[in-house]
């Protein structure tokens, strides 16, 4: 499609439904899953420009290898919310871009192994027996049995690097035809190695001089790409072959051409390659075209049956995420199973509130106070014995930086948490504390502290659930039992009569609609350190109103503080808040919106 075809980049088209784009050919039984409640459109052969164009209106993305979701496309999907790999492989995503930006990134980790596993084998086999220079040679009208001649795979070595899923299964394979296997994986099991029936090697050294066929089944990654170069080549014996089924560029394709031409190695087959299609002349083409290489156009999770299974789990990923769920199979997100998961959610959002309310309301809204500072999670009751807390991690970032201005637009998610925490100087540590406060009577309490670089409290939050219902308990030196929603008023003041008819004619006034009151008084630990320093100072503790005026203020002012908490519907203004702050006995006023 041209180019002039598509939408510029400014005015791509914005729907209400959450749309889905698949730039690549995906089995159409996991599209029908999102068909039903999202717009999938399909767009197979889109060009780099033309994704980029149409990217921004889309909260989903799902690839297979062709398609690069490069850090420009993940900028500019300004909605993206989740790019999945209908496949193994993501070499071809920016993850970390995409981590950066909080757009969780799926995989299906293995829908096609058994499918990349069975056609390693069927390149094995064919290279062995020249396959497809037979059959080449007989299209071409020629019988040339003599110069065909093969070799046998039963009884000889067969040499993985990488002995993960698919190499696993390639090893099984090839044990089943009758082959010796060895195999090279720092992070392999030698217990299931060793059970397998394949013999774990340290080194390339100790593998290429035995092996017979090699193949590779590792990632592409900066640590696999050119893992084999003509050194390593030189080291194979002359009669060998090599399989990559993997990724090109594990290989260095220049030195395997060499290896090739040269005689250091028999023969190749070879699916996947550096530049998909190869242009003309380049290495990739000369490979493919060599007359010792078996090869295939990345052919190995192209079976009917690979292609419903990952489908059907990059579908099913992406319509959880989209729906608020967590996926199965993310690469740049921790695994958290969804129980977990539901079970954490009211948590979620309690602790998030928690962090809105503590920017809002002890730091102003100014990031800066923020930034830079020492929190601490506490776990008490059945939260303690949660082992991933990583969701209430996230959420209590997100509630410290979501109502601050510079926060980056961009979404907080467990999937860039720790980045934007680390980036804003924040610290947050969590901490477990199975028994319950004695006197505490809620089944699961979260506190948040900020601390003082001496590590001493500075500000406490404290909250809890009650079956799906949130509850603010604890406010610093303040005893509260609200639900953290809406707009809320939050009024520190002296604990006198009349003060509540002041602020309702003050909200009456600017017509603010009050939806509940609470007032939250000192707890028992704060009146009695209250009452301790009101009567070092002035000798006598008074509740009730005192003869002598300087004095009974300072009495009045340190034991009967309260806060104020209101919620209210209607824009509180900066006049409003003058006014409120200019009542009689008000000391401070905030507005969270949470
Ligand atoms: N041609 C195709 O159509 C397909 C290709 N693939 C490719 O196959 C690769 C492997 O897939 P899986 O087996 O599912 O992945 P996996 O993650 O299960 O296994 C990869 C293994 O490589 C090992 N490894 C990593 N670095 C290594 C190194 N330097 N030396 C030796 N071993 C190393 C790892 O320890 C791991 O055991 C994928 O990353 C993908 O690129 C996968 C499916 C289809
Ligand atoms: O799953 C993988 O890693 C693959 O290489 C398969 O790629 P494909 O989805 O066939 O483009």
């Amino acid at each position: 499609m041209a180019p002039s075809a598509v939408s510029p980049p400014s005015s791509p088209s914005i729907s209400s439904v959450p749309k889905i784009l698949v730039p690549e050919k995906v089995s159409a039984e996991g599209l029908a899953l999102l068909r039903a409640q999202y717009e999938v459109d399909t767009r197979p052969g889109l060009s780099a420009d033309e994704l980029l164009a149409l990217i921004p209106a889309y909260q989903g993305l799902i690839v297979r290898s062709e398609t690069k979701v490069t850090a420009a496309v993940l900028a500019a999907g300004v909605r993206l919310r989740v790019v999945a790999r209908a496949g193994v492989g993501v070499d071809n995503i920016d993850v970390d871009a995409a981590t950066g930006l909080g757009v969780i990134v799926v995989n299906s980790p293995s829908g096609n192994i058994l499918a990349a596993a069975e056609h390693t084998v069927a390149l094995l086999l064919a290279t062995a027996r020249n396959v497809g220079r037979a059959d080449a040679s007989l299209k071409g009208g020629k019988w040339e049995r003599s110069k065909l001649v093969g070799v046998e795979v039963g009884g000889k070595t067969l040499g993985i690097i990488g002995l993960g899923k698919v190499g696993m299964k390639v090893a099984r394979m090839a044990i089943g035809l009758g082959m010796k296997v060895a195999a090279l994986d720092p992070y392999a099991s030698p217990d299931v190695a060793k059970q397998a029936g394949v013999q774990l090697v340290g080194s390339l050294d100790a593998l290429l001089p035995v092996v017979d066929f090699l193949t590779i089944h590792t990632p592409l990654l900066a640590s696999t790409l050119n893992l084999l170069g003509e050194a390593e080549f030189r080291k194979m014996k002359a009669s060998a072959r090599v399989l990559n089924v993997a990724r090109g560029g594990v290989y260095n394709e220049e030195a395997l051409l060499k290896a090739l031409d040269e005689g250091w190695i028999a023969g190749a087959g070879i699916d996947v390659f550096t530049a998909e299609p190869p242009l003309p002349d380049s290495a990739p083409a000369r490979l493919a075209a060599h007359p010792k290489v078996v090869s295939t156009p990345h052919l190995g999770a192209s079976t009917v049956e690979a292609q419903e299974n990952v489908s059907m789990d990059v579908c099913t990923q992406v319509l959880e995420i989209l729906s608020g769920g967590l996926p199965t199979a993310a690469v740049n997100a921790p695994l958290i199973l969804p129980e977990e998961y539901r079970r954490l959610q009211p948590f979620v959002r309690l602790v998030e509130r928690m962090g809105s309310l503590y920017t809002q309301h002890f730091a102003g809204g100014r990031g800066g106070m923020v930034g830079g500072r020492r929190f601490e999670l506490v776990y008490r009751g059945e939260l303690a014995g949660v082992g991933n807390t990583r969701p209430l991690f996230a959420a209590l970032v997100k509630g410290l930086v979501s109502s601050i201005s510079d926060a980056g637009g961009r979404d907080v998610n467990i999937v860039n948490a720790t980045l934007i925490a680390k980036e804003r100087g924040i610290a947050i540590d969590e901490r477990h504390v199975r028994d319950a406060e004695p006197t505490s009577t809620y089944a699961s309490l979260v506190t948040l502290r900020s601390l003082q670089i001496d590590g001493s409290a500075e500000q406490v939050i404290e909250g809890y659930v009650s079956g799906k219902a949130i509850f603010i308990s604890k406010l610093d030196r303040f005893t509260a039992n609200f639900h953290p929603e809406g707009t809320l008023l939050v009024l520190h003041n002296y604990d006198e009569p009349g003060k509540i008819g002041n602020v309702g004619m003050v909200l009456g006034r600017h017509g603010i609609n009050i939806t509940f009151m609470q007032v939250a008084g000192l707890n028992q630990q704060a009146k009695e350190a209250a009452a301790a320093a009101a009567a070092s100072t002035v000798g006598s503790v008074a509740d009730g109103p005192v003869e002598d005026e300087s004095e009974s203020r300072s009495v009045l002012y340190v034991t009967k503080e309260a806060l104020m908490i209101l919620g209210v519907d209607g824009e509180v203004t900066t006049d409003v808040i003058d006014d409120l702050k200019t009542s009689e006995g008000i000391l401070n006023v905030s507005v969270v919106k949470l």
